[in-house]
């Protein structure tokens, strides 16, 4: 089944694809508002005072994560406190569409908090005995590269929890388009108890060895804690800019104009 049929059949609570695709963000009356946010709770908020409310920038965010759970249960306590800040700021989730691992914990908790959940899944993974049974809205695509342009399209952001090769395929690849210039849109790295040291030491080795620019380097935005990394979203303005010109469709992966109209250069 392609994925217009698929929408088809059970459109996404927030209408099709293409109009989710270019839909301006709701308006500021009625998006999102998140609770205290202080600047010494989080530390990365550039000075925001105990009593400052603001509305999230973003309608939906895709999360990366591990399809087991991990050996450390601070893993799942991030995913359940990645859910539940989502749902706080009145964040959906796009994921992978698996109930196994990181992806179950972290679908779940969005789901119970009452926000929508998207999973992109292709056929070939989605028996239950491979996926679980996954919750929320499920697309299910032809393949991986499908999917994994779906995910990039319906998402404003990207966060990868701790995970393995999936996840971090997943995120070399959203990183790599940025630094193609195939979307602006923020990416992050939820640092768990260090479990991404090792990756961003490589990552600065590789700057150091020239492979990576200084500026690429920057387009990965990490923190230790899911308060800090989403205020670092949240605050986050894209000054990669390689200057190339794709397609419409993947200037239709733009979907926060402030990001957009962030880029100076
Ligand atoms: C082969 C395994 C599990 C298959 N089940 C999956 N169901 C849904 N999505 C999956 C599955 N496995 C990988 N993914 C995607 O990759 C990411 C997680 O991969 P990782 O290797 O566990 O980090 C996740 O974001 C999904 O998009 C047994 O692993």
């Amino acid at each position: 089944m392609s994925l217009k049929a698929a929408l088809a059949l059970e459109p996404p609570a927030f209408g099709t694809v293409d109009q989710a695709a270019v839909a301006p963000p709701p308006p500021e009356s009625s998006r999102a508002v998140h609770g205290d946010v202080g600047a010494g709770e989080d530390g990365a908020n550039g000075g925001a005072g105990a009593s400052e409310r603001r509305a999230s920038r973003f309608r939906r965010i895709c999360v990366y994560c591990g399809s087991a759970i991990g050996r450390k249960a601070s893993y799942q306590d991030a995913a359940v406190e990645l859910g539940k800040e989502l749902v706080e700021r009145g964040i959906d989730l796009v994921y992978g569409g698996g109930s196994i691992g990181l992806m179950g914990v972290v679908s779940h908790a969005v789901h119970a908090g009452g926000r929508h959940v998207l999973g992109i899944i292709p056929k070939s993974l989605m028996p239950r005995e491979v996926t679980g049974d996954p919750i929320g809205e499920v697309i299910p695509v032809d393949d991986m590269h499908e999917r994994k342009a779906e995910m990039v399209r319906f998402a404003d952001a990207f966060i990868a929890l701790p995970g393995g090769y999936g996840t971090l395929e997943e995120l070399l690849e959203v990183i790599t388009w940025a630094q193609l210039g195939i979307h602006k849109k923020p990416v992050g790295l939820l640092n768990v108890d260090g479990f991404y040291d090792f990756f961003l030491s490589f990552i600065d080795s590789s700057v150091r060895e020239g492979f990576i620019t200084e500026e690429a380097r920057r387009i990965i935005i990490s923190a230790p804690t899911v308060k800090e990394l989403v205020m670092k979203l949240e605050d986050y303005v894209p000054e990669y800019n390689i200057g190339l010109v794709w397609d419409d469709q993947s200037q239709k992966q733009n979907l926060v104009p402030e990001l957009d109209t962030a880029i100076t250069s």
